[in-house]
């Protein structure tokens, strides 16, 4: 196993109620036949971009990939290298290495990553395009609506906006105004990040309602999953006489690397869950997940943590191998200043177009090898 370091810019920084994003860190992961004997079928690469406060640190994600190493030969994985990343504890490690070795496997059995993540799963075929949304941050009202005004315009249909920041009424007239501009076949949802509380929430979806918003996404912190439960049903009285809205969906995100997916689905806080292959341990996490998350009838979406390219183009298999999924938040190549490779997934009418040779995108990473 190789690491390579990388330090990635983003074009401006993403404004969220937690905080702005301005630079991803992380470790190319490349295995090989030659180094790793028998346990690697092929080349193969991974991405192991941690993002505090979401996943481990980069010096606990570098420790934990050393980790895997061979005691007796450094250069080498261990034969158990896998199970030795906790999910839970290393997921960004974890990430890394399972890319990689699942790079590896399909690209030997000629297929796609993609394919090969559906056949584990007993899943059918990969699609070939998979729905996204673009995502915007938590900026100004005029800002706002430029940026969805500017997302419209190259394509997307579905628009996710950073709220939490900067104050109930604010937030609310700033997706008035972007419902007003984009108008109603726009599909929206807001992303608070963990920001309000549980009277704010309850506030917030009341006077959302009007706007059908597709959902709103972790308007409470990650772990009150009982509140979310609650929030569910705001507005959804049993008062048939009175012409009520319905309430605003929501979906979990922070939640499920805090409280887990079984967590998530036992409190039925949930009406979608977003999911991030980088803070859940590993594309094949990820997928599993959603497996299971449909299996309960709560609605799964694929995202990154703005990763690089690698990762990137993994959680595109990811959601490619789940039938008829939703709109995901994989149009985030734009946001970085400069990646690692060219990106082998086109966006174009908002959606990202899958690719469909061997591993992650045939030979497109081979000099990152
Ligand atoms: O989902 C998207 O549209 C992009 C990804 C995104 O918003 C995000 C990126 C980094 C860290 C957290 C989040 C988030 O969904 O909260
Ligand atoms: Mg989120």
């Amino acid at each position: 196993m190789r690491l390579r370091p990388f330090s990635l810019a983003l074009a401006s920084p993403l404004e969220t109620a937690r905080g702005s994003i301005d630079r991803r860190e992380g470790f190319l992961v490349a295995v090989d036949p030659g180094a790793d004997g028998e346990s690697v079928p092929a080349p193969g690469l991974g991405e192991a971009t941690p993002l505090p406060g979401w996943t481990e640190s980069r010096s606990a994600c570098e420790a934990a990939l050393r980790g895997a190493e061979d005691e007796n030969d450094g250069k080498a994985l261990a034969t158990d290298a896998l199970d030795r990343l906790d999910p839970t504890e290393t997921p960004a490690a974890r990430h890394g290495l399972a890319l990689a070795l699942a790079d590896a496997t399909a690209r030997d059995a000629g297929q796609s990553l993609a394919e090969r993540l559906a056949e584990n799963e007993n899943l059918p075929a990969p699609t070939e395009t998979v729905p996204v949304n673009a995502t915007i941050g938590d900026v100004d009202s005029e800002d706002t609506v430029a940026a969805a005004e500017n997302a419209v315009e190259k394509g997307f249909d579905c628009l996710k906006v950073k709220v939490g920041a900067r104050g109930l009424d604010a937030d609310i007239e700033r997706l008035r105004a972007v419902r007003r501009a984009v108008g109603g076949d726009v599909s929206l949802r807001a992303d608070a990040n963990g920001a309000w509380d549980r009277e704010t929430a309850r506030e917030a979806v009341e006077r959302l309602a009007p706007l059908d918003l597709a959902y709103l996404e972790q308007p409470l912190p990650a772990d009150d999953l009982d509140g979310a439960a609650a929030l569910r049903t705001v507005g959804s009285g049993v008062d048939t006489d009175t012409d009520r809205d319905p309430p605003v969906p929501i979906a979990l995100d922070e939640s499920l690397a805090t409280r887990g997916l079984d967590a998530v689905l036992d409190a039925d806080a949930a009406d979608a869950v977003v999911l991030k292959p980088m803070a859940l341990g590993g594309p094949d996490r990820a997928l599993a997940a959603a497996r299971r998350a449909r299996e309960a009838g709560v609605e799964p979406v694929v995202t990154t943590t703005i990763d690089a390219v690698v990762a990137r183009t993994a959680a595109v298999h990811v959601a490619a191998a789940i039938p008829d999924v939703s709109p995901c938040g994989l149009a985030t190549g734009s946001l970085l200043d400069t990646d690692l490779a060219p990106d082998p997934c086109p966006i174009s009418d908002g959606a990202v177009t899958v690719p469909t040779d061997p591993g992650l995108a045939g030979d497109a990473f081979d000099d990152l090898l």
